[in-house]
Formats: C-alpha cells, structure tokens, sequence
C-alpha cells in the first residue's frame, strides 16, 4: 500500500491536517486529494475537533494540481473535477479553518488558502496564479479567490501568473498575516488560542452567516467554473504547458499566437 500524504491529528480540540508529499510540493494528486477529502470530513465528524490547521511537510504549502499525473489521465478524467469538493469542503466546514504556510503556494493551493477562515505564512513563501502559464484557467479557485481580491489585483495577478511575496499577499487580502519563519508557530498558536475562545455553535453559526454573502453557495459558480476548467485542462496549449513543466524548459505558444 503507498504511504499515506495526507495525516490528522487531533491535540486539545484542535486537527492538524498535514499535506506530507513533499518529493512533488504537495502537489494535488489524485492520492493526496482522496485522503485530503478523506481527512476534511473526518474532522467535520469528530465532535472533538474544534478547528483544523491546514499543514503541510517540505519547504512547500501546494503546488496545485499535479501536472505530471495530469499530463498522463484521459482528457475526460484529470482530477480537475475533485478540485471543487476540496475547495468546497474548507469553505463549507463548520470549524475554523487555519492554513498555515511555511513556504509557497500556486495555483490550485491557492485555492485552499482562499477557502480558510485565516491565512498564515512565513515571510519568505512566495505566490502565484501560474495557471496561464501552464496554459490553463484560474477558474475553479477564482470562486472563492476572486472576493478576496480588488478588480486591478486579479487581472494582474490571473494574467500575468507572476510571482508576489508574502507582504503583497497581506496587502491584497490573501493572507491575514506574515510573520518570520521562527515565529509562525506561535502566530497560528495566537489565532487558534483566540478561535478556541469561541463557542462552537456560535461560530458555526457566525461562518454559516459569513457565507451568505454566497446565498446560493458555490454550488452553481463551481459547475461554471469546473466546465472552463476542464476545457482547457485538456486543450492542445495545456498538453504543451504541463509537457513543458516535465521536461523543464519554457512552453512554446508560437503556435497559438498567429
Ligand atoms: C511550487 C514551486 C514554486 C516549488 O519550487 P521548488 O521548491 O524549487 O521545487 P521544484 O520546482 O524543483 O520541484 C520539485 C519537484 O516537485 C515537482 N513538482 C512541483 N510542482 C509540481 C506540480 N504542480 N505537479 C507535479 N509535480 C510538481 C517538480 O516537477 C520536481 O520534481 P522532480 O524534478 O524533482 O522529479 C515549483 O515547483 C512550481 O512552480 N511548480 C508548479 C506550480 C504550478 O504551475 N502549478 C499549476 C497547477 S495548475 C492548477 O492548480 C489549476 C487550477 C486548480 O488552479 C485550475 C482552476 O482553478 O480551475
């Protein structure tokens, strides 16, 4: 049986979810989405789960999708689909979520983070919207990125995939802080200790008042967003990008710029 990349523990109420695939960044693997999922809804379940910290092993938070899995699946099957049910699954749950990033986060990763009630990295994690680059869309985490964001961010950072440090990322609206690598433990441990002040039916109740600025939940964005997604996760430009990220070279668009 492969090993496990995904693992929860539970310490004083509080579930500690690890992404632990570090050989491909915590890359969004079939595997890792299972048990990711898996791990999400066993932590809704457990009455004895009062927040979960969203972890990770390496020097990486998320990669985003696996490109190299995706690369090899059909054009009707590349995971793609499962990315909503993650995202969902965050922004749905009843518990805090805390995600607490020592390094980067792209693309699909940053999906996850837009989807927690508290972002925290270390000064040093990096950030970007490199789907353009890979030749595909933003489009499934735009669902819950996009309120974060004001108009001018999003069509810089969406179409230019650039890269931004940690500070930008405050300034933006995508983290809620950051802080020097030594110090992120005690940052995550000062919010969960004032999460943990909370009575638990009233913070469901106040995240479930939180999402009604989504009245109709994410449901109808995420069926949208998932049909452009796929569409060019299995275009002739994604097939180029995502064989260009394995061979480690830049990707030609040549052929799509006439
Ligand atoms: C994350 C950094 C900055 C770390 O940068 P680094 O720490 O310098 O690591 P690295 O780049 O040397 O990578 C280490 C290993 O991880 C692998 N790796 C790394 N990332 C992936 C990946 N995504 N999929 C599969 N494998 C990955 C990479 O190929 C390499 O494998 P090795 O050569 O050692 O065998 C860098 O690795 C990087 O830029 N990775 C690519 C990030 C990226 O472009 N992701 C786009 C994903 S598309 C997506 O998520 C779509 C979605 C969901 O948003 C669409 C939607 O919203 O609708």
């Amino acid at each position: 049986m492969a090993d496990e990349l995904v693992h929860r523990e539970v310490d004083n109420g509080v579930a500690t979810i690890t992404l632990d695939s570090p050989h491909n960044r915590n890359a969004l693997s079939a595997q890792l989405r299972g048990e990711l999922l898996g791990a999400l809804d066993d932590s809704t379940a457990d009455d004895s789960t009062r927040l979960i910290v969203l972890d990770h092993t390496g020097p990486v938070f998320c990669a985003g999708m696996d490109l190299k899995e995706s690369r090899s699946e059909s054009a009707e099957n590349q995971g793609i689909n499962e990315v909503p049910r993650l995202v969902e699954r965050i922004w749905n749950s009843p518990k805090p979520v805390v995600a607490k990033l020592a390094g980067p986060a792209r693309a699909g990763g940053l999906g996850l983070v837009s989807a927690a009630d508290i972002a925290v990295a270390a000064e040093e994690a990096t950030f970007a919207f490199s789907e353009v680059r890979i030749g595909v869309v933003p489009a499934v985490i735009s669902v819950t990125v996009l309120p974060l964001l004001r108009a001018r961010q999003a069509h810089e950072l969406f179409l230019t995939g650039e890269t931004f440090d940690a500070r930008r990322a405050v300034d933006i609206g995508l983290l809620n802080s950051a802080v020097p690598a030594d110090r992120l433990e005690t940052e995550v441990a000062r919010y969960s200790e004032m999460l943990a002040k909370g009575a638990p039916n009233a913070l469901a109740a106040t995240k479930e008042m939180l999402r009604t600025s989504r009245p109709e939940g994410l449901e109808t964005d995420f069926a949208n967003m998932l049909e452009l997604s796929a569409h060019h996760f299995a275009s002739e430009e994604a097939a180029e990008g995502m064989r260009a990220f394995a061979e480690k070279r830049a990707p030609s668009w040549a052929q799509w710029s006439e």
